[in-house]
């Protein structure tokens, strides 16, 4: 083994013991543990994944958090390159992972770790105050964001490795000593620079009823920050697409501005920053940073519910930002009157500005997101396998992006093109109903006619009277969204016309059901018709 090999292999080693605490266990099994290091030249190394979608999957997702742990493994930052290897995963023999460091709390399981505690569990704050720590645990600064952090992995580990430093303690230090950097959890190193993900861009995202003001509105303050709405504030549920939102502002922002100095971060981050700095001893370099940008991004704000401490902070880096006309973005699961135990003050500074939510989307929006998908992924993949991911996952896009990635990696792993067939398998773990009814042109007309009380036949007649006409442009607008029959095909079962008019048909009612809520129904309705 050449001494590069052996510095590589003994860098990548203690990276993934970091990450094997970073991440949740079936991330890392899935993700992580298949990669192999590959070269290491400076500041420059190589990973192999055995497979293209692992490749994207990693690049698109953990790139930050790979690089964290490959600086606090080597105390150096590397720019990582991941090469496809495209070998078999399964049997990939591994070197067995050397154990997390006894003193450091893992916390494998998210559902423990994000959990409160519970009644008759002692608060961190108090196990805190019966530990023997060596710390000097009468300081207040730190005390007082102790029950703060009780709910955030990395932050615990950082307490539990700073609470665990050797006894006694030097009588007059206020402070808890910093560890060596080597030992600190990857996560809560300071973010430098504003970590966009590539991929969350306004040229990916998908435009439908229910988030076309969310991304007007984003258009509108990435191209004038801090002018138009200020906070702006985006709500909605879970993998709705607010990160892509925040994101896109980001990118934008910066590339129009490219001296502007803009900062992304999760609510989480912030307390974990701000407990770290206080950690270190030095909530200064804290306040520093971010009360001097021009952009604060700061995605899942309802994680500062009960954390009074950090919103105290946070309110006072609100008003700096504010008074200096800088804009502030955040983003919450929920509006913020329904944000239980977010101080008012904060509350109705969010108030301020501009409020818009994202809804569920529709069946288009979400056939739309995987067609995108899909394209961005060079695939070529039958519009009856989107209609039948999209029909049974409505109201999570990360949701329908995982069950399609579980397509393509089933394709990719077996070598098989992706069709109905190979969808309905991949899935059947997650859609027991098995394979989908079939959609056909017949059964869309019929329904449609039944429907409208017109007859079967005139949808297919030269009749061009509104009450016949109307129905007809619907239902070729249905063969065209949930059907993979051609312009051509579908003109011909309609009374032999042009593709034009289908084209025409289809434009039509697409334009229309934007802007009429009714219709919007009726096609909803007709939709759970035709798939049920
Ligand atoms: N309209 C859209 N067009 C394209 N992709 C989308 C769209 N909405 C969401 N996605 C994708 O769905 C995934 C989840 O989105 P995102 O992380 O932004 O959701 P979120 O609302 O922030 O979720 P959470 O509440 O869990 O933080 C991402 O991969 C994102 O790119």
């Amino acid at each position: 083994m050449s001494a590069d090999t052996a510095y590589m292999a003994s860098i990548w080693q203690q990276a993934l013991v970091h990450m094997k605490k970073a991440f949740i266990k079936p991330l890392f099994e899935t993700w992580i543990k298949s990669t192999i290091p590959l070269s290491i030249n400076d500041n420059v190394i190589e990973i192999g994944t055995p497979k293209q979608f692992v490749k994207e999957w990693l690049e698109s997702r953990y790139v930050p958090v790979i690089k964290a742990a490959l600086k606090a493994a080597a105390n150096k930052d590397f720019e990582i390159i991941f090469i496809n290897m495209d070998i078999e995963m399964e049997g990939t023999e591994e070197a067995p992972l050397p154990e997390p460091e006894d003193d450091i709390e893992v916390t494998d399981n998210p559902d423990t770790a994000n959990s409160p505690p519970a009644k008759d569990k002692p608060t961190l704050t108090q196990q805190a105050v019966h530990q023997d720590t060596g710390t000097d645990i009468n300081n207040i600064d730190f005390l007082k964001y102790l029950d703060d952090i009780g709910d955030i992995p990395e932050a615990a580990a950082a307490l539990s490795s700073a609470a665990t430093l050797p006894s006694p303690a030097p009588k007059n230090n206020t402070l808890p000593e910093k560890r060596p950097a080597k030992t600190q959890p990857p996560s809560i190193t300071p973010a430098d620079d504003c970590i966009l993900n590539p991929k969350y861009v306004f040229s990916t995202f998908v435009i439908g009823n229910s988030n076309r003001l969310a991304h007007a509105a984003s258009l509108a303050v990435s191209e004038a920050p801090a002018q138009v709405y200020n906070p702006f504030f985006i709500y909605g549920g879970v993998g709705l697409g607010k990160t892509h939102l925040m994101h896109a502002i980001g990118h934008r922002i910066k590339e129009n501005n490219p001296n502007m100095k803009v900062v992304y971060i999760s609510s989480e981050k912030f307390t974990n920053e701000l407990i770290n700095s206080i950690i270190s001893g030095n909530p200064e370099s804290f306040r520093q940073r971010y009360r001097n940008i021009d952009v604060l991004l700061v995605d899942d704000i309802q994680f500062l519910s009960k954390k009074e401490h950090t919103q105290e902070e946070f309110f006072h880096t609100f008003n700096t930002l504010h008074e200096a006309n800088k804009q502030i973005i955040i983003s919450s699961d929920r509006p913020p009157r329904e944000i239980q135990t977010l101080e008012d003050r904060l509350r109705s500074r969010f108030e301020w500005g501009l409020i818009t939510d994202i809804q569920a989307p529709d069946l288009e929006t979400r056939i739309a997101v995987l067609r995108k998908k899909a394209m961005l992924e060079n695939l070529n993949v039958p519009n009856e396998v989107f209609v039948y991911i999209a029909s049974r996952i409505e109201n999570n896009i990360r949701e329908l992006e995982g069950a399609f990635i579980r397509v393509i990696a089933y394709a990719s792993l077996n070598n098989q093109p992706i069709d109905i067939d190979l969808a309905t398998e991949a899935l059947k773990d997650i859609f027991p109903n098995g394979r989908p009814k079939q959609i056909t042109t017949d059964l869309i007309q019929e329904i449609v006619a039944a429907h409208f009380k017109i007859k079967l036949e005139d949808l297919s007649a030269k009749k061009r009277t509104r009450n016949v006409a109307y129905p007809r442009q619907i239902a070729m607008y249905l063969c065209r969204e949930l059907t993979e029959t051609s312009l051509p095909k579908i003109g011909e079962i309609f009374g032999g016309r042009d593709h034009t008019t289908v084209i025409h048909a289809h434009d039509k009612i697409s334009r229309e059901r934007n802007m009429d809520a009714k219709l919007n129904n009726t096609i909803k309705e007709l939709i759970k018709r035709i798939e049920s």
